[in-house]
């Protein structure tokens, strides 16, 4: 950058040539801030705050501050402090910036050419950088930003001030574990080299001090729990208290030499989470006036200017914060401060009466709902923070001191901890491995030279050429959210459309990646680096390198099944639905596995089929993969075995929880017409009896909950067909009911269909035949009917007798005016219906049989 760059930019608040006139004569050191931008448990401002202590020579050693054995021992005693942040080149396309000429590479990942850094981390960085500056300047002190390379920056203002006889105490900066960042700290030392200014690095970034470790770095095990059994065993010697900064800093020098590196900085305010996109002439402002969302702004665009198809690129135009999301927070350390204190200590976030504790904040019930996918607040969301150093580990550590002693400690707070523990180890193992944490053949490289070379041979792992494989491409589908497997694309378009994706969705999108698919794994590390918003270079690549198998798991086979995963922790569809639009009709019970619906049954949905509806709203009709292991989990049904555990923000009205679970209800040999309500019930049992579906008031299409009995009929409707009806003998699909613009439909084709039985899995053994005809003219049961001798037992034991027009249930939402059929679609009931035959009796015994096997 030479220095007309500089004069091109718009606002260069701390330019202007100075001689420092009296200020000759006086000191300053500089701190340069990197991913520590925070002002607080910051070690750099801590010892630039204390009195040095002299290097001390013992009888066993000379203490040598250089490889940090003490850092105790560090201070100033400079007249100035500056504070500098450098948006780096490497990391960031700035190419953007008016007049800015960049002079390396593109910022682009290094094998498969993504940008480093995505839309949603530029917004967040530049939020954090300029959160730090405010705070800088609330303690007395400022912020000086530039543009470029670290090292330039640095050794240029050491020159100005040289030049001007203003002493450079020294340079200090955060010391980094990951390649890299260690590259730019060795360009540092190199440029400074014969410039008499010693370059001194402090340790923040993890949770244990790299000198109180029980071993040497070097010999980090390769597996986590022996790490963590021997770094708990220091016991309250772990973790190093929180060093807190002073009330006033020392202050900013009154002139910062001019220097030919790139300056722009923000000249007015504004409410940055208020902002539309604004043209540089608007009114309010003032010629060559900058505000923070031009320069987001310039940090944006170049990125939608891709080498790559624009669909796997993180979208320049993706300002605003996704609504949905599952981290809906700005960049900074004010807003991480308010987090901690909201999640560890403040927050209130729960019903009493389900977890028997004073509403206590989300932290204490962190291990039940860490799997969650919803929200933000089912973890502690201190990802981000961590990454570019807006908190440190410890203060987390010590938020959960305060946290246990208001509420108690238990799993739940061991569990923060124990996930602390984990980020701390991938920095140690990075450490250890050095550039084998970017190898395809992982740390396995170094711990298992064999098995690593199996996995080096030429077609282990799958290739793809992102500029020159089409969009049908397996691994373009699967980065587009285009795969058919609606868990899997849901995980990913979250990341696009967010930022953000749940540890449990990163597993399963890494497992399916690198193990169904067996595709370099680094593709999808580097797809992550270039979405999330805390991409963090050890967590991101360490825990890749854990699920694809060549890392520090030491089952290394391990696989996730996605439909049970999806099953588990999505029982109820509802995250799926939320990412997939086009799956928003569907019932729960067949979310995650659309492609079992027929094309019949996919076009009452409401599904779309063909290729060109798949990129307005429909949904690929075919999943690009199959596991023969997700068979085994296809039946089960929406609520079963579900892993999903209360969201810690539920709403507690009047002291009560309200009721998350729609009830299951049974029906007894009863005839059961459609909910027409405006409800819908999650899940509807029958034995020997006939059900049928619950129709959404709204307007929107609901779902025939599946049969589960060991004979009987069902009423016509989308799921109307065997293969959801496993074990059933005499299966009677009623038809009738059919109209016009309704989606009540029945079995396909408007006929009823009569099945001698049906297999486990719903193959029926005979061949369907027709045995009536559709519209109006059921077998065995067509909607609308009322029932007779019909009764409900309610989820709760009690039992009660359904009336002969719908039915009322006190204890639950609904509250069925309706005269049994199947609803309009406005939730109108409008009386017609079929003219089936009444059920056939069932023992109680059957009953219990079809209710506990229903139900588990
Ligand atoms: C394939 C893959 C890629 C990942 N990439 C990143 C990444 O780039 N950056 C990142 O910070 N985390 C990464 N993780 C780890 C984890 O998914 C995130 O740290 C977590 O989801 C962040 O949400 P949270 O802060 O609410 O976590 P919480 O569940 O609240 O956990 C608290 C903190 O513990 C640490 N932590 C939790 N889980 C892990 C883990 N598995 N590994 C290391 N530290 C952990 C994080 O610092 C986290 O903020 C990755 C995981 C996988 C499986």
């Amino acid at each position: 950058m030479d220095g007309s760059s500089s004069s091109a930019s718009p606002s260069a608040s701390h330019g202007g040539t100075s001689t420092l006139g009296s200020e000759v004569g006086r000191s300053v050191l500089i701190c340069l801030l990197r991913l520590d931008l925070r002002i607080h448990d910051n070690p750099l401002f801590y010892y630039a705050h204390q009195t040095p202590k002299p290097i001390v020579s013992t009888a066993e050693k000379t203490v040598d501050l250089s490889k940090l054995e003490d850092e105790a021992l560090l201070g100033s005693t400079a007249d100035y402090l500056l504070p500098v942040f450098v948006f780096d080149e490497r990391e960031m396309e700035l190419s953007g910036l008016p007049g800015y000429n960049r002079k390396g590479p593109e910022a682009r990942t290094r094998e498969y050419g993504f940008w480093k850094t995505g839309g949603f981390r530029t917004r967040f960085v530049s939020e954090s950088v300029y959160d730090v500056r405010s705070r800088l300047r609330n303690v007395g002190s400022d912020l000086l930003i530039r543009f470029g390379f670290p090292e330039d920056v640095v050794s240029n203002l050491v020159k100005g001030f040289q030049a001007e006889g203003t002493h450079v105490e020294g340079v200090w900066l955060q010391k980094e574990m990951t390649y890299p960042e260690i590259d730019v700290e060795n360009a540092i030392v190199e440029k400074l080299q014969g410039s008499g200014v010693p370059v001194q690095f402090v340790h923040g970034k993890t949770l244990i001090h790299p000198s109180d470790l029980p071993f040497e770095s070097s010999e980090t095990p390769d597996v986590f729990t022996p790490f963590r059994k021997k770094v708990e065993a220091l016991g309250t010697k772990m973790v190093r208290p929180v060093k807190h900064s002073p009330a006033k800093f020392k202050t900013f020098p009154p002139n910062v030499p001019s220097t030919p590196d790139y300056a722009l900085d923000v000249s007015y305010e504004v409410d940055v989470d208020g902002l539309a996109p604004r043209a540089l002439e608007t009114k309010d402002k003032q010629e060559g006036e900058v505000s923070f969302h031009d320069i987001l702004r310039f940090l944006l665009t170049p990125l939608n200017d891709s080498q790559l198809p624009p669909t796997l690129e993180a979208s320049a135009l993706l300002q605003q914060r996704h609504p949905a999301s599952a981290f809906p927070l700005r960049g900074g350390e004010s807003s991480a401060l308010d987090r901690l204190d909201w999640y560890f200590v403040r927050g209130k976030s729960a019903d009493s009466s389900r977890w028997g504790k004073a509403d206590p904040p989300p932290a204490a019930r962190y291990k039940q709902t860490r799997n969650n996918l919803i929200g933000h607040a089912y973890s502690t969301k201190m990802s981000p923070f961590l990454a570019y150093g807006s908190i440190s580990p410890r203060q987390i550590w010590e938020a959960l001191d305060e946290h246990e002693k208001k509420f108690g400690e238990d799993q739940n707070t061991y569990w923060v901890r124990f996930e602390l523990l984990w980020r701390d180890y991938f920095f140690f193992v990075a450490e250890k491995f050095g550039h084998l944490l970017y190898d395809l053949g992982g740390f396995e490289r170094a711990t298992d030279p064999r098995q690593a070379a199996k996995k080096m041979e030429e077609g282990w792992w799958r290739k793809w050429n992102p500029l020159k494989d089409g969009p049908e491409h397996e691994m373009t589908r699967l980065l587009e959210g285009r795969t058919g497997i609606p868990f899997i694309d849901a995980n990913i378009l979250e990341l696009r459309e967010s930022g953000f994706m749940s540890n449990r969705g990163r597993q399963n999108v890494a497992s399916f990646l690198s193990k169904d698919l067996g595709y370099d794994w680094r593709i999808g590390a580097e797809f992550f680096q270039s979405h999330l918003i805390d991409y963090d270079p050890t967590s991101n690549y360490g825990n890749w390198q854990y699920v694809a198998g060549v890392g520090n798991d030491p089952r290394a086979s391990r696989q996730f099944n996605t439909i049970k995963q999806a099953k588990d922790y999505d029982s109820h569809g509802d995250y799926v639905k939320m990412w997939i639009p086009a799956l928003r009709n569907l019932h729960a019970d067949y979310v995650h596995t659309p492609w079992l619906l027929t094309t019949e049954e996919r076009r009452r949905y409401g599904l779309k089929t063909t290729k060109m509806d798949v990129t307005i709203d429909g949904y690929p009709a075919q999943p690009l993969f199959e596991h023969e292991g997700w068979q085994r989990h296809y039946e089960r049904k929406q609520g079963v075995g579900s892993k999903m555990h209360g969201n810690p923000q539920e709403k507690v009205k009047d002291g009560k929880v309200p009721r998350r679970h729609r009830p299951s209800y049974r029906v007894s040999a009863a005839t059961y017409g459609a909910l027409t309500d405006g409800s819908h019930v999650d899940q509807l049992s029958a034995s020997a009896g006939t059900l049928y579906s619950g129709y959404d008031g709204s307007g929107s299409r609901n779902v025939i909950p599946p049969l589960r009995g060991a004979s009987g009929s069902i009423g016509p409707g989308y799921n109307a067909r065997p293969q959801n009806f496993p074990n059933v003998a005499g299966l009677n699909i009623g038809g009738g009911g059919e109209r016009s613009g309704s989606p009540f439909g029945t079995s396909p084709s408007g006929q009823a269909q009569k099945y001698a039985r049906t297999t486990a899995s719903g193959v029926p053994t005979n061949l369907p035949a027709p045995v009536g005809r559709a519209p109006g003219n059921a077998f065995d049961f067509g909607p609308g009917r009322t029932g007779s001798a019909s009764s409900l037992d309610l989820p709760n034991g009690r039992r009660r007798d359904q009336q002969a027009n719908g039915f009322t249930d006190p204890i639950s939402q609904f509250a069925s005016p309706g005269n049994g059929h199947g609803g309009n679609g406005n939730g109108v009931p409008s009386g017609n219906g079929g003219n089936g035959h009444a059920p056939q009796a069932v023992s109680k015994a059957d009953l219990e049989t079809s209710w506990r096997r229903g139900s588990k």
